[in-house]
């Protein structure tokens, strides 16, 4: 059993660890040469921490080229598939397993251990995640976690997570449920750890914020009922997992071939934990976790798993919990509608959509190679109403259905304070370059924006050529 623990008495330690890292907002008086040396640093850490921590790696890290991507992990060499990439101990990493209990590196790890060991309520694996990153980053979990939390981790006025934002950050996001969502894991935090809570600085979060903003976005389930944050590991990139990709051109009938997409955006990696008792000796010793390649990788190519797996998530997850969103659409996303049992009962008809889009569309819409169409359709309540002969009628009860779903789009639509063509320049070319850079929460919240935007236009079209019928 577990309890909350009082955080007074950390409070010194905390401005210590306050004192130890790179001053916040520093990105907005930063050169170029001052980026590239903070990459060397990072870098240069990297190798040294991985050695002290007997990482077998052939990975370096460098500086990734999506918006606000921030580090990735990039091969040095050829490696073929199913080779191993990197492999982290398990001792270097904080493990919370329910059945084998906590493991985690010799150190103190104070709040960490106050918060495991509490006989009143349960905390939850994230919190206790979130209060061990608050021990490395304030020295109590070793030298080597306050190193990395330091150095690895990014800095707190540059997370992009909403949860770790102002009511001012949250409008950007231009999506109230979004906000709310945020604003409920803020009021969760604070009604947990209020001490731990403070803002760094006028528009920057508090350290527990930035912990657990960590956690959520770098941890992970490393079996049934068990959870790690991995160091170096937790330096993978996303991309879509290979099952999710749509096909590329393979000369299937009913519409143009379409070009598969850009390898970097499917994932090429994936993580695995070693078996239980695999190693000799003490608990855990001997075991580890891994980075394998999914396919062929060549030198200089970023490394990236999927955090989604093959369902894949909606922006809205991928945004609450990672803080960024695909870029180019999302065939997993899905509009917000509320479905009456009228509607229910009147669902759009399938043919009826096929004829309004034309074969091309339509198949591209299955295929996925149009991901907004995809989603579009997915939100859509549908049913194949048979094949038919000439021209499809749509009923008036799906007519209604359609009329009534387009209100609902825009009136979400119109939540937007911006136009989409005006936030899509924002993010474009060197200036959008430069947002990234300078305010990475800004750019993620306007591609946030924009990503909804696009779908809702999409499916506001459909549903209007829909009840024209
Ligand atoms: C597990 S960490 C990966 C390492 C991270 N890029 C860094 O700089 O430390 C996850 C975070 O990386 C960023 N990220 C990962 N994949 C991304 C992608 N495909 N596009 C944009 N940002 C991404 C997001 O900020 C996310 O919260």
């Amino acid at each position: 059993m577990l309890k909350t623990v009082s955080c007074r008495e950390n409070r010194p330690a905390l401005q210590h660890a306050r004192a130890r890292r790179r001053p916040v907002c520093r990105a907005a008086a930063q050169t170029p040469h001052s980026l590239a040396e903070e990459l060397q640093a990072a870098r240069d850490t990297y190798r040294s921490l991985a050695e002290a921590a007997r990482v077998e790696t052939s990975l370096d890290l460098r500086q990734t080229d999506g918006v606000s991507a921030g580090l990735g992990l990039a091969a040095t060499r050829p490696h073929a598939k199913n080779e191993v990439l990197m492999r982290v101990p398990r001792s270097a990493a904080i493990v919370l397993d329910y059945d084998r209990g906590l493991s985690m590196p010799p150190a103190r790890w104070p709040r960490l251990r106050g918060g495991a060991s509490s006989s009143i309520d349960p905390l939850p694996w994230d919190i206790l995640q979130a209060l061990a990153l608050v021990d490395g980053l304030a020295g109590d979990g070793g030298e080597f976690w306050a190193r990395y939390c330091d150095v690895l981790l990014p800095a707190p006025e540059r997370l992009t997570l909403p949860m770790c934002w102002e009511p001012q950050r949250l409008a950007q996001l231009q999506h109230r449920d979004i906000a709310t969502a945020a604003e409920a894991q803020q009021d969760r935090l604070m009604g947990l750890f209020p001490e731990l809570m403070e803002p760094l600085a006028p528009d920057v979060p508090s350290w527990f914020q930035w912990a657990f903003a960590c956690v959520r976005s770098r941890a992970f389930r490393a079996g049934p009922d068990a959870f790690a944050f991995v160091p170096f590991l937790d330096l993978a990139n996303h991309a879509d997992a290979p099952q999710a990709v749509p096909p590329g051109p393979s000369g299937a009938s009913g519409g143009a071939a379409t070009p598969a997409p850009p390898s970097n955006q499917v994932a090429n990696a994936d993580f695995r934990a070693s078996p239980a008792g695999a190693g000799s000796g003490e608990a855990g010793a001997g075991e580890y976790f891994e980075l394998y390649a999914l396919r062929d990788i060549v030198a200089g190519e970023e490394v990236t798993i999927s955090y989604a797996g093959p369902e894949g998530y909606t922006n809205q997850r991928f945004m609450a919990q990672y803080g960024f969103v695909p870029v180019g659409g999302n065939a997993a996303d899905r509009v917000k509608l509320e479905l009456t049992p009228e509607m229910q009962s009147a669902p759009l008809d399938l043919e009826v959509l096929q004829e309004l889009l034309g074969d091309a569309l339509f198949m591209s819409a299955l295929r996925g190679t149009d991901p907004y169409l995809t989603a579009a359709l997915k939100s859509l309540p549908l049913v194949d109403g048979g094949g038919s002969n000439g021209v499809k009628a749509a009923t008036a009860g799906s007519v209604r259905t359609a009329q009534a779903l387009l209100q609902q789009v825009e009136a979400q639509i119109a939540e937007g304070t911006t136009t989409l063509e005006a936030d899509e320049a924002l993010l474009g070319g060197a200036e959008g370059r430069a947002l990234a850079e300078a305010d990475p929460r800004q750019a993620a919240a306007v591609a946030y924006r924009v990503e909804r935007k696009r779908l809702l236009d999409k499916t506001a079209a459909l549903l209007r050529a829909y009840a024209r019928r």
